[in-house]
């Protein structure tokens, strides 16, 4: 069984990986005796990642962190910097690029950041954009003037706003939508499949029809991941 660790900016979370399945993990709760190996990506800094790194090691489990390299099989990371890529942004396209082969991909990981990636259907990363989420981009406005406040009951709706939590939250939903539709532009296909991850993946994947929204799209990436790096 497998201990997969995904932690980012806010959150950390944890999956148990066995015969193709993914079950969720408690980690006040986690079934060390069974685990054989860890794979972890890491963002953001985590007092609790290292509490459970060395829980593993204690154990003599095995631990991998994921990282970004030029080339993974023949995906190919669009960033000369690899190193500067988020691994989650990595991840999420080695999802798509295992699941859907040899098919264009926008991929939408829409958390804290909004990030927008770009694969052609030979596995190329073109690039990407990262994004305020939608609670950064409310968040960054309501901080930042006097007179627009935001309201908890206001949904995130692709209208014209009538009031001011409307135009804010709104505001930030056309915001994310249109650049989804400018990464569109970048491939020379209309073949593309859009792909959602995320905290806010279901509610943006409801905007735009034959999308896909997979919230495990990153914790399938690290399996991925572990597989192809031990091949090569
Ligand atoms: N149903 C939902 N479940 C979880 N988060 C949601 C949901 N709907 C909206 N969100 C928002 O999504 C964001 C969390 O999403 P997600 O867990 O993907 O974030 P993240 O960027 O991956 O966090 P981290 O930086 O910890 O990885 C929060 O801003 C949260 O308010
Ligand atoms: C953009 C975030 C914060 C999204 O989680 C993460 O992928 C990250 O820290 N990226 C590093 C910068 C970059 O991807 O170019
Ligand atoms: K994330």
């Amino acid at each position: 069984m497998r201990l997969l660790i995904d932690v980012g900016n806010t959150s950390l979370k944890a999956v148990l990986w066995q015969d193709g399945q993914i079950q969720p993990c408690d980690t006040n709760n986690i079934p060390w005796l069974q685990i054989t190996v860890v794979v972890y990506a890491c963002v953001g800094r985590s007092e609790l990642l290292k509490q459970l790194l060395e829980k593993a090691q204690a154990q003599n489990i095995d631990c991998f962190e994921a990282t970004v390299s030029h080339e993974l099989g023949t995906l190919h990371c669009a960033y000369q910097q690899v190193g500067n890529l988020g691994i989650d942004r990595w991840l999420a396209l080695i999802s798509g690029y295992t699941l859907y082969p040899n098919t264009a991909a926008i991929v939408v990981d829409a958390g804290t950041a909004t990030t927008i990636d770009v694969l052609n259907n030979d596995g190329q990363h073109l690039g990407g954009w990262i994004l305020p989420g939608l609670d950064l981009m409310t968040a960054s406005l309501t901080q930042n003037t006097q007179r627009v406040f935001d309201d908890e009951n206001t949904p995130f709706a692709n209208e014209l706003g009538k009031n001011t939590p409307n135009g804010l939250k709104n505001g930030a939903l056309v915001a994310t939508i249109g650049a989804i539709e400018q990464a569109k532009l970048h491939l020379n296909t209309k073949n593309s499949l859009l792909i959602f991850a995320g905290g806010y993946g279901q509610l943006l994947q409801g905007y735009f029809s034959d999308s896909i929204f997979d919230p495990m799209l990153v914790m399938k990436g690290l399996n991925y991941w572990y597989e192809l790096a031990k091949k090569s």
